[in-house]
């Protein structure tokens, strides 16, 4: 019998201050989450936003102890599933592979590769797809395989996408649940879904799927709940000048406490580990914006992390994958017909009207940013929020 792994991959967090930066630096220069008309202005911009942004990053990092839990949390999820698996008699090693800090995706392949792994199930920790998490992961992981032909032996099969896999459902739905009974009054608490947001270009010239995941995933989350209470679903961690998906968090905040109401209960639903986003963003910057705006009772369900019935349903993803037709990266990182940027080296330019002022404006705001805040130590990018 072959040897079986399974590679987690996530995005990696810094683990203390010095690292914000050149982690910042990492993300930035990831054409899925900014894309660039020219692939040479990916490093400077890259350079240039993560040395401005790092200061106020690190602001929030200290917030939370000085460094994201997410490697910690990731390799205890690991931990719990490797038990699982052997528990249902398939034993499997587990490798971590993160998109931008370590143990980076190419370690992670590397330590495959030297433990002659022969079938392999390719998991990320997104229960949505975006083109910005696990499309970004995908298409390194299809460059490592372009590069490395020895990696063609090992018969590997991707999850693309589980956020309707009935085990997840079932432990958010138990988790919302515990949450909700300790309001005073369940049933009157609004349940408000905050997911992480993506540029509005994503999805509506890119093809994302991903609001349309998130929206079926909070659907299916509500339908496993049961219970009578209202929902919204709203986005969170905007970062830089163009429109990303609506509502903004803050702002559905703000209309619920004006319409009067008074419980709320936050659930994070686009990663399933706690993360800077969770400890810093919503309990400390949201629940200080609903407490001003009138909200007394603020709660946020906290994240999966290993949650029995979570790891249960991942162990369930791993061995229906390996039971099932396999699907190879060059079919998850294919997006729909007539998608223009994604990958970068393969943008059509200026196919469409909206793809010409898109990419002049960010071309435009790299460089004008990049010569006024050399300069002059102040500049656009802190007046549109990007520092
Ligand atoms: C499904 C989850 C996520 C999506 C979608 C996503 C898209 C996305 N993110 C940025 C910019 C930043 N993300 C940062 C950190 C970060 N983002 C996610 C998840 C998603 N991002 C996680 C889990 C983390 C790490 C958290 C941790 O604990 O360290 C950061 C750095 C933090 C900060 O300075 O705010 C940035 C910047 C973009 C631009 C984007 C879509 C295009
Ligand atoms: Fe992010
Ligand atoms: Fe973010």
């Amino acid at each position: 019998m072959g040897r079986t792994g399974v590679l987690l991959l996530n995005l990696g967090g810094p683990e203390q201050i010095d690292d914000v930066r050149p982690f910042l630096f990492n993300l930035f220069s990831d054409p899925e989450i900014i894309r660039l008309p020219f692939p040479w202005l990916q490093k400077p911009l890259a350079w240039l936003i993560s040395s401005l942004r790092s200061k106020k990053s690190q602001e929030n990092y200290l917030a939370i102890g000085g460094g994201s839990p997410l490697r910690q949390v990731t390799e205890a999820q690991a931990v719990a599933l490797q038990d699982n698996l052997k528990e249902k008699g398939q034993p499997v090693g587990i490798y971590i592979g993160m998109r931008y800090w370590h143990p980076f995706t190419e370690e992670a392949v590397a330590r495959i590769k030297r433990d002659r792994i022969d079938d392999l199930v390719i998991l990320p920790l997104y229960p949505q797809f975006s083109i910005s998490t696990s499309g970004s992961s995908f298409r390194l992981l299809e460059k490592l395989w372009q590069e490395d032909p020895s990696l063609n032996r090992i018969n590997y099969t991707v999850v693309r996408s589980w956020y309707e896999q009935p085990g997840y459902l079932q432990a958010m739905a138990q988790l919302i649940a515990e949450e909700l009974d300790q309001f005073s009054n369940p049933d009157e608490v609004t349940i408000f879904f905050s997911a992480h947001g993506v540029p509005v270009s994503y999805v509506e010239e890119a093809g994302d799927p991903y609001q349309k995941e998130i929206e079926e995933c909070t659907d299916l989350i509500m339908q496993t709940l049961n219970r009578p209470n209202p929902h919204v679903l709203a986005y969170q961690s905007r970062v830089g000048p163009v429109e990303w998906l609506k509502p903004y968090t803050e702002d559905a905040i703000q209309e619920l406490a004006a319409e009067g109401v008074n419980n709320l209960l936050v659930v994070p639903i686009s990663f399933v580990s706690e993360h800077i986003e969770t400890l810093q963003e919503i309990d400390i910057e949201y629940r200080e914006i609903a407490e001003e705006a009138g909200i007394h009772n603020f709660r946020r369900v906290p994240a999966l992390n290993t949650h029995p019935v979570f790891i249960e349903a991942l162990a369930d993803l791993v061995v229906d994958a390996l039971n099932s037709p396999k699907v190879l990266l060059s079919e998850v990182t294919q997006m729909k017909k007539k998608v223009k940027m994604y990958p970068q080296e393969r943008w059509e330019w200026g196919l469409t009207p909206s793809a010409e002022v898109w990419n002049g404006r960010l071309a435009m705001l790299g460089l004008i940013a990049l010569l006024i805040e050399l300069i002059s130590g102040h500049g656009p990018l802190h007046l549109v929020g990007l520092l």
